[in-house]
């Protein structure tokens, strides 16, 4: 069975009292993380107090970006190794809001997803189709060609470590919810693509996560579908308590 992943993405929220505040009431919460990964995804100026704050405990913290390159002339940008050296093992890698307002590309999405793996971070690859694309039923067509370009050139081992984030754009932030079988449906057929590209055994190790207001109301439903491995959340986890009925919910798919 495939362990569930629970990550919350703060996006640009929380100053870092807030950040602390958060890890530290997190921390003391007695949960039975044993079938769940939680982890934290922050902003970047966040990660080394967080990775602090949380040493030793369930919770793993994971950044919202990196740059490809190892280091350089890139101001503004931080590297995996940089990532690496603070002590974070996650990295959130092709954001919808990343590609729509930062020119992320599927080119810099498997760029950065090998850099990662350099680096001994775990990518979590967002993928995922605007209503426009799901309106015009291109959503199988627009997700598998993310996925096949994100993964290009990955060894077996690396796609097995990697997590994808299926995040339907027209549900981010908006209240909207695809179904629990519609968005099992494309979590499937993202397995589906993984297969045909890295075989069977790699496809059923590979972790598929739903995105798009998740929050603890509907959780339990969406990870109760086959192909549905766990689950990356914005508002919802921005607070404790909601925070931990999500990982409640994932403790006990
Ligand atoms: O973008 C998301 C997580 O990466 C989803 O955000 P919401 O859970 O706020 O809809």
């Amino acid at each position: 069975m495939r362990k569930q992943v629970i990550a919350g993405n703060w996006k640009m929220y929380k100053t870092l009292s807030e950040a602390k505040q958060f890890a530290s009431e997190l921390k003391a919460k007695q949960l039975d993380t044993t079938n769940v990964e939680a982890v934290i995804c922050a902003p970047a100026l966040f990660l080394e107090s967080l990775v602090n704050e949380t040493k030793g405990s369930f919770i793993s913290i994971g950044a919202q970006n990196m740059h490809e390159e190892k280091e350089g002339a890139f101001t503004g940008e931080v590297s995996g190794q940089q990532l690496q050296d603070l002590g974070v093992s996650y990295v959130v890698i092709g954001h919808s809001e990343r590609r729509q307002y930062f020119n992320e590309t599927d080119e810099s999405v498997n760029k950065k997803a090998k850099a990662a793996f350099e680096n001994n971070l775990t990518p979590i690859i967002c993928v995922g189709e605007s209503l426009e694309q799901r309106e015009s039923n291109e959503t199988e067509s627009i997700v598998s060609a993310q996925t096949t370009a994100a993964l290009e050139g990955l060894s077996e081992e690396q796609v097995k470590n990697t997590i994808i984030a299926y995040e339907p754009i027209w549900a981010i932030g908006t209240g909207k919810t695809a179904t629990a079988d519609d968005a099992n449906d494309v979590c499937r057929s993202i397995r589906e693509t993984i297969l045909d590209g890295f075989g069977e055994e790699v496809a059923s190790a590979v972790r598929i996560q739903y995105g798009g207001s998740v929050k603890p109301e509907n959780i339990e439903e969406l990870l109760s579908k086959e192909d549905i491995d766990g689950a990356l959340v914005g508002g919802a986890s921005l607070q404790v308590d909601s925070f931990v009925k999500l990982l409640e919910a994932g403790a006990n798919v």
